[in-house]
């Protein structure tokens, strides 16, 4: 069965003085998960926020009750030792953890844990994540090839396979980038061998390129301008989320 359609705005478009009230309004909204962007100024040229903001917004949205429920908190780790800041972001308040391939073979010389470990493998870091109770993403940039994730997704631990993939559609580091449909065959490549798989895309997503992504195969959609932005951001989570619905009706 296709997965069901996920709508996670993502936060980078919310109204910063006022993180908690957007937060929680964007899911009364009809949002689905909470997508939060973090950037440390190092694997991308931006910072966004950390633990205590994070811990702050979760003061403001309820806890999911189940696996991928309402309120998910969906980190999407743009740092350059993502191993690291698993138990802190833990303890923070979220729900997924998702790194990006590119930043896992990161040595974590300043994680007090990794001095007998000095590099992790994305493999390891997933079942890490798992270990410490989230579910785990692995994201990829424009860049990196598809093709990398097979090892990952066919490990014959469970625990090392991730719960998501992340399709950038945009070079990561801002809000309010232009669309990449060059990214799609990737979506559409794990979309046949996986019919299962949570695929999220993340970039420029809105109603004008909705219907690409999610032909494509997309179920996990993220959107910050095109909600935030929006005079009617009901609607436009609406609109995002019949889309993914249209195309699971076709399958
Ligand atoms: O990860 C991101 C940027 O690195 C953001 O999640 C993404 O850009 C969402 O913003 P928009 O929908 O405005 O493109
Ligand atoms: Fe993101």
């Amino acid at each position: 069965m296709a997965p069901k359609a996920i709508i996670a705005p993502s936060i980078l478009s919310a109204d910063f003085a006022n993180l908690g009230h957007d937060c929680s309004k964007t899911i009364s909204q009809g949002a689905d998960w909470l997508h939060v962007d973090i950037m440390d100024g190092h694997f991308v040229p931006n910072l966004t926020w950390g633990p205590p903001i994070v811990a702050k917004i979760r003061g403001h949205v309820e806890k999911p009750t189940e696996a991928y429920g309402k309120g998910t908190f969906d980190c999407h780790m743009m740092i350059a030792e993502p191993k690291k800041w698993v138990k802190e972001f833990k303890k923070a308040g979220c729900d997924l953890y998702c790194f990006h391939y590119e930043a896992a073979f990161s040595t974590a010389a300043e994680s007090p844990e990794a001095k007998s470990d000095k590099k992790t493998n994305p493999k390891e870091l997933i079942k890490y994540i798992h270990d410490q109770g989230m579910l785990a993403g692995i994201a990829l940039k424009p860049a990196t090839s598809v093709d990398v994730l097979w090892e990952i997704l066919e490990s014959e631990d469970p625990k090392e396979r991730p719960d998501m993939v992340l399709i950038m559609t945009v070079e990561p580091g801002f809000g309010g980038q232009k669309f990449m449909a060059s990214e799609l065959p990737k979506v559409q490549e794990l979309r046949k061998r996986y019919p299962e798989l949570n695929i999220e895309v993340d970039g420029g997503l809105g109603p004008s390129t909705i219907d690409q992504a999610a032909d494509a195969g997309a179920n996990v959609i993220v959107a910050g301008s095109a909600v935030f932005g929006a005079q009617d951001p009901s609607e436009v989570i609406a609109l995002l989320r019949e889309a993914v619905e249209k195309r699971n009706g076709k399958l």
